[in-house]
């Protein structure tokens, strides 16, 4: 990913790790997920059985990693995280695996990026607790099956549609987290806010909300920058007009776009007259992976109304083209 708001870096991590709300109560937002993993929690409580594997999906930073900790958390056992990359031999999922107490939670982040083979080693791990690996090779190769503790698995991605149909049908609870509103949004922002002990009014946490793309990650991100110019200012509380400069000074343009967001639908709209166009020409008209393109632009284009995605590819929406000030082609009438 290389949208420079949504990349989490090192000290970015590092930055968010305290800002984690660690139990469900805390959780701004995604009521009805919130609602329910309540209840698949409790109940696997009562029956004193470890949580049925989780599936979490949706655009980067709205809290899939944060949501795995809480199950841990609420479950009251410990959380191994990985992610699908990083798991490139059979050797490298059996020593995550059993390494899992009674009830953990693995939690692989990335899950739609898993090497095919490993994925086939995951199908019975996760359905019987039960792994089959093959040692040695040549002649003297031989299977051995090691027992595992009893585990949830929670699984992570941006891109639910690349996970195969054998791995999507083992998981038993399956949850999408979509954009929070402005609302929740200013309420995470003054959360953060109390947390890192900054001053803020609540119309400069609603400015920094309502220009973060619907994404709880990117608040944080805005509010820490933001900190930065008032402090340099000598302003001990960030209200409006200093969240409104410094989110001009960073290009977050007054609906949340960014550049990359702004060169999309203007590649459209200039040199396609607003599609459609294919995702790889789109990609390589504005100099971006296609991938990142669908995964992380292109959600929020068309949740704003800016982008359609039809069969014959991109289209800019007439919304688009008055935002650029341009007048849409006659046939668009
Ligand atoms: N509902 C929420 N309430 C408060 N803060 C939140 C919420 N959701 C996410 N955050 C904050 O946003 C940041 C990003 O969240 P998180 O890392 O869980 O996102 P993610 O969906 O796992 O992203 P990615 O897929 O890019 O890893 C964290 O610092 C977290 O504290």
């Amino acid at each position: 990913m290389q949208n420079p708001l949504l990349d989490a870096s090192d000290s970015d991590r590092d930055f968010e790790q305290p800002l984690r709300p660690s139990r469900i109560s805390e959780f701004i937002g995604q009521k009805k997920v919130i609602q329910n993993l309540s209840v698949f929690i409790k109940a696997a409580q009562k029956r004193e059985e470890a949580l049925d594997h989780v599936i979490l999906s949706g655009p980067p930073g709205l809290g899939k990693t944060t949501l795995a900790h809480i199950i841990a958390n609420e479950m009251g056992v410990q959380i191994k995280p990985t992610t699908g990359p990083v798991l490139e031999k059979p050797g490298d999922l059996a020593g995550m695996l059993t390494n899992l107490e009674e009830g953990d939670v693995l939690f692989i982040d990335e899950i739609h990026r898993l090497n095919p083979v490993i994925e086939e080693y995951l199908y019975s791990a996760m359905e019987d607790y039960k792994l089959d690996i093959v040692i040695d090779s040549g002649p003297n190769a031989r299977s051995i099956q090691i027992e595992l503790n009893r585990f949830t698995l929670v699984g992570a991605t941006t891109r639910k549609g690349l996970l195969t149909a054998p791995l999507r049908a083992r998981f038993g609870i399956d949850m999408r987290l979509d954009y929070y509103d402005v609302e929740l949004l200013q309420r995470i922002a003054l959360r953060t806010a109390a947390i890192l002990n900054m001053g803020i009014t609540d119309t400069g946490a609603h400015e920094i909300a309502r220009r973060s793309r619907g994404t709880p990650r990117i608040v944080n991100k805005l509010l820490r920058r933001t900190r930065d110019f008032a402090q340099v200012e000598n302003m001990d509380t960030i209200n409006d007009a200093i969240a409104d400069k410094a989110l001009n000074a960073l290009d977050v343009d007054q609906n949340g776009l960014d550049e990359m967001d702004i060169r999309i639908l203007k590649a459209i709209i200039e040199n396609y007259e607003g599609g459609p166009v294919g995702l790889g020409t789109l990609g390589v008209a504005v100099g971006e992976d296609k991938g990142t393109i669908e995964e992380v632009y292109e959600p929020y284009l068309i949740k704003e109304g800016f982008l359609q995605r039809t069969s014959k590819g991109r289209i800019t929406t007439r919304k688009a083209f008055k935002y650029l000030g341009v007048s849409p082609p006659e046939s668009e009438d």
